[in-house]
């Protein structure tokens, strides 16, 4: 990296009082000037807690980590005219106009009346709000609410702006005029620090993500490389109905065992024939079981390819006509960041 790094973070650890375990355990990474950078991981993976000290908010354990050059650990207040954070969460202040929140921000960073509004006048426009400026806060959607806070965040012209699940309940629309404006942004120089739960998006805005988990750092690349190094090449995936003596993990068995195949799962079980709550009132036992449960009907599995998909049709079909699986349907795709991301984190929930 030939500039310094616009984020710098170095064996960051975070115990909170009474905790048993570490929130961040030791993460290191940079981020360089004008990047976008994603950070990915389960609920309580540390991610929260790793941009709240990169922002000031939660006083780290140990480590360090620069903003723009500023250490945010020791001199927070210098760091904070560096960056802007978007929580999660509105915090914008209802009792003023939307022009007023913006700027109310700089006035807190010490701009002058002059550039306030100009500034204000000029984010107002980017961000679709000219005409809603004066508007009760109290009226405006999810979407509005969203872009306001980012002007108002980029209104003391941060080096770094950082972005908690941005688009988190954000209809298609918002959601496309957000990224639009983010990529406007890393173009004039920003640097974009993102956490978000949608894969698509991650592996589609960022330059470059971080997967985390238990508060350590699992990998961090493009999310090409990443996507890459997952065993494979390609996916095939495959509708299928295991005869009815057959059980769905001998039928993922007997699909791995496939010269070519070098990993192969149940990604999502066939809708049940009937919900858990009707099985339960015919006296049905249990509800339809996991993925790979005997007894399901439809599932979907994945087989991870070391070679060429095309090859491994035959071979496949094979194995589904001996053991007499109805075959509905076959897709041949990329592994996708969701898989890198499941290969790493596991499926159990948080
Ligand atoms: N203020 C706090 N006090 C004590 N423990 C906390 C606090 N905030 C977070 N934690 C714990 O620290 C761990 C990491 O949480 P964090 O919110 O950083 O994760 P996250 O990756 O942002 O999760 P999510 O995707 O759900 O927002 C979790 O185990 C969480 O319960």
């Amino acid at each position: 990296m030939t500039s310094p790094p616009a984020v710098d973070v170095k064996e960051l650890v975070k115990r909170y009082p009474k905790a048993q375990v570490n929130a961040v355990d030791g993460i290191s990474f940079d981020v360089a000037p004008g990047e976008i950078f994603g950070l990915l991981g389960p609920n309580g993976a540390g991610k929260s807690t790793t941009i709240g000290i990169l922002t000031t908010r939660v006083r780290a354990t140990s480590g360090s980590a620069t903003v723009a050059g500023r250490d945010v650990i020791r001199d927070g207040v210098r760091a904070r005219s560096a960056f802007a954070v978007v929580p999660q969460r509105s915090n914008l202040d209802r009792s003023l106009t939307p022009r007023q929140n913006l700027a109310f921000h700089a006035a807190y960073h010490g701009f002058s009346r002059a550039y306030r509004n100009a500034r204000a006048d000029e984010l107002l426009e980017q961000f679709g709000l000219t005409e809603a400026a004066n508007k009760k806060i109290d009226f405006y959607s999810g979407g509005m609410a969203q872009r306001l806070m980012i002007a108002r965040a980029m209104m003391h012209e941060p080096a770094v702006l950082f972005l908690d699940e941005p688009t988190t309940g954000l209809d298609p629309q918002s959601r496309i005029f957000l990224w639009e404006r983010v990529r406007e942004m890393r173009d004039r120089g920003v640097t974009v620090v993102l956490t978000t739960h949608d894969m698509d998006e991650a592996a589609e805005m960022s330059d470059r993500v971080g997967i985390v988990d238990h508060g350590r750092l699992l990998a961090l690349d493009t999310p090409e490389a990443l996507t890459r190094r997952l065993t494979g090449q390609a996916v095939l995936e495959l509708s299928v109905t295991p005869a009815p003596a057959d059980d769905a993990d001998k039928l993922i068995a007997a699909l791995t065992d496939v010269d070519g195949v070098s990993r192969g799962e149940a990604v999502s079980a066939g809708a049940p024939a009937l919900p858990p709550a009707a099985l339960a009132a015919l006296g049905g036992g249990s509800p339809p079981g996991p993925p790979g449960a005997p007894g399901t009907d439809e599932i979907k599995i994945r087989l991870y390819l070391d070679r060429a998909p095309a090859g491994l049709l035959g071979p496949v079909v094979a194995v589904l006509d001996a053991r007499a699986a109805t075959l509905a349907n076959v897709h041949i795709g990329e592994p996708s960041l969701e898989d890198v991301f499941i290969d790493l984190t596991g499926r159990g929930l948080r």
